[in-house]
């Protein structure tokens, strides 16, 4: 179960970038429910899973993300019986209208106009915003982006190296013939030497 907001496509989101009217679409909260329980927000990230998970390689199996319940500002760490519980979590990104918080943004309007028409997340969070930052955020909520419509980042992926010769031996059978020609020529001319002089 996603949010009640309005969901946008990342088309939809970009088309707003201009100093009159700017739509950011920032963080991964997390919306699902649990068996009786259900909570509608939830931060989640893979660094949160270093930070807060016991057991991190487990957890990353089942879920690519970590969630960090935000219980009324009380963190509720996932017991390792909950995680299995991921299984329904749906991600959603929200998407903020901070056209009015431009001139006031303390970080200024440039670079919130920069993270415009895409997922803005890791710039947000690369600033390191205080919780009050958070907070502001709400004010500012026009919908959620349908995450499908954002393109997956690309990961580096190194060229293809050229294909080395694993087997060493023909290696060897030169090294050895560079050695073993000289000395042969050396012994015939030795030989050769004594040859015509006993003679
Ligand atoms: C709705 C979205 C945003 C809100 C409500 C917000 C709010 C704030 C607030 C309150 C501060 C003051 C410092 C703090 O309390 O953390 C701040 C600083 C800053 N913000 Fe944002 N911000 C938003 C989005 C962004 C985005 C997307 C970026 C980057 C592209 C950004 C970059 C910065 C920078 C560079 C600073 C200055 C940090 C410093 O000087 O230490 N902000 N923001």
């Amino acid at each position: 179960m996603v949010g009640d907001g309005k969901v946008f496509t990342l088309a939809q989101v970009s088309e707003h970038k201009t100093p009159k009217d700017c739509w950011l679409i920032i963080n991964g909260k997390v919306f699902f429910s649990l068996p009786g329980r259900a909570f509608p927000h939830a931060s989640c990230g893979v660094d949160y899973a270093i930070m807060i998970s016991p057991k991190p390689k487990a957890l990353l199996r089942i879920c690519t993300y970590v969630v960090e319940l935000d219980l009324g500002n009380r963190f509720h760490m996932f017991e390792e019986h909950d995680l299995f519980m991921l299984v329904s979590v749906s991600f959603v990104q929200q998407v903020y209208d901070v056209t009015k918080f431009l001139e006031d943004h303390p970080g200024g309007d440039e670079v919130l106009l920069s993270a415009t028409g895409k997922d803005a997340t890791d710039d947000f969070e690369d600033v390191g915003h205080s919780d009050s930052a958070r907070d502001m955020m709400d004010q500012y909520y026009v919908g959620e982006i349908d995450i499908s419509t954002i393109p997956k980042k690309t990961t580096y992926k190194p060229p293809n190296q050229p294909h080395y010769n694993q087997d060493k031996t023909s290696e060897f059978i030169i090294k050895l013939l560079q050695f073993l020609v000289p000395l042969a020529i050396l012994c015939l001319a030795v030989g050769i030497h004594h040859y015509t002089k006993s003679s």
